[in-house]
């Protein structure tokens, strides 16, 4: 009997101004082991993931059927059995983790061959934005874009970066954090608000993280709105800069928030906001060099 091990990380998009297009991912993980078995079955075995039955309405099923009839396949039963790191509807990718998980296990049940550029296409087509999908597949910080149906991407070097992460105890759904945004933009406006996420992401590609970090918490695309539902938004940005960190920002459409430390300053600066938050979960993390991996547990014997 053939199992294998499907391992998702979760991600931070946005990174401040490079809205829907920059994405890191982080340590850590969405995994599931799978194992043939005659009927679909779901274990959760952590807290943090949703109910699982019937098997129907759980989201990773749904993807991976979804994915297997687009293939004209028809989608085999297993038992998978779910942990999770990543706190729902946080601004953590969990989403975009969960999408990736079921076109793997689409992937390995169905024998499809996917590339990874298949899975960004078809991960962005779902999502409806390629950043958290990018950094969940690729791992490290990818900058990517979707238009006219195509993805395109670009994996950047890993930044001497650590990442501590400031995550309150409410939820909130992206689609209501991206309801709050502004359907257009004057030129004027658009022109500042890409010209400092250009900034930004030359900065970060030349390695100049002090503007980097100036630049990340310049953003004109979703911050200035989302901040209206985040009433953690100034202490977080204010307080983690006193204590040293080079910028914060929401984590993808939060209610998380991000704040980049240079290495080995991560544990103070989260120290500190663990001091100033004491209902947050302030967790200090790294960014994962890997994306998804699947490795086999079990060969087919026969
Ligand atoms: N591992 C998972 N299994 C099933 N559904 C999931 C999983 N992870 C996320 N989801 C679904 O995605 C929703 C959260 O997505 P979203 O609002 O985009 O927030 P985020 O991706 O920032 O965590 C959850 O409420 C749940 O419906
Ligand atoms: N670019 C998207 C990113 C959403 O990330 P999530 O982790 O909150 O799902 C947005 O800002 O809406």
């Amino acid at each position: 009997m053939t199992s294998y091990r499907i391992c998702v990380p979760a991600s931070s998009a946005n990174l401040g101004p490079a809205f829907d297009s920059a994405g890191i991912a982080l340590e850590l993980y969405l995994t599931l082991e799978v194992e043939e078995q005659s009927a679909w079955e779901f274990v959760h075995t952590s807290d943090l993931l949703p109910a699982c039955s019937p098997y129907e309405a759980h989201y990773i099923y749904q993807i991976a059927e979804k994915t297997a009839n687009l293939y004209q396949k028809p989608l085999p039963p297993c038992k998978a059995t779910v942990t999770s790191e990543i706190p729902l509807a946080r601004g953590l990718g969990s989403s975009a983790s969960a999408v990736i998980a079921g076109i793997e296990l689409a992937n390995q049940q169905c024998d499809l061959n996917l590339t990874t550029h298949d899975m960004l296409k078809l991960g962005t087509a779902v999502e409806g934005h390629p950043d958290n999908v990018a950094a969940a597949l690729l791992g490290g910080m990818v900058i990517s874009t979707a238009f006219e149906e195509e993805v395109k991407h670009v994996q950047l070097a890993l930044p001497e970066l650590e990442a501590v992460l400031s995550i309150p105890s409410f939820e909130l759904k992206t689609e209501a954090a991206r309801n709050v945004l502004p359907s257009q933009f004057s030129r004027e406006m658009a022109t500042m608000a890409s010209s400092i996420s250009n900034v930004f992401i030359a900065a970060l590609a030349s390695g100049d993280l002090e503007l980097a970090g100036e630049m990340m918490e310049q953003d004109l695309f979703h911050e200035p709105y989302r901040s209206s539902l985040l009433p953690h938004y100034e202490k977080v940005r204010q307080e983690a800069k006193l204590a040293g960190s080079l910028g914060t920002v929401i984590s993808g459409a939060g209610p998380t928030m991000l704040s980049f430390a240079r290495k080995g300053e991560g544990l103070a600066l989260a120290t500190h906001l663990q001091g100033i938050l004491p209902d947050f979960q302030v967790a200090l993390t790294h960014i994962a060099k890997h994306g998804l991996q699947t490795e086999t547990l079990r060969p087919a014997t026969d």
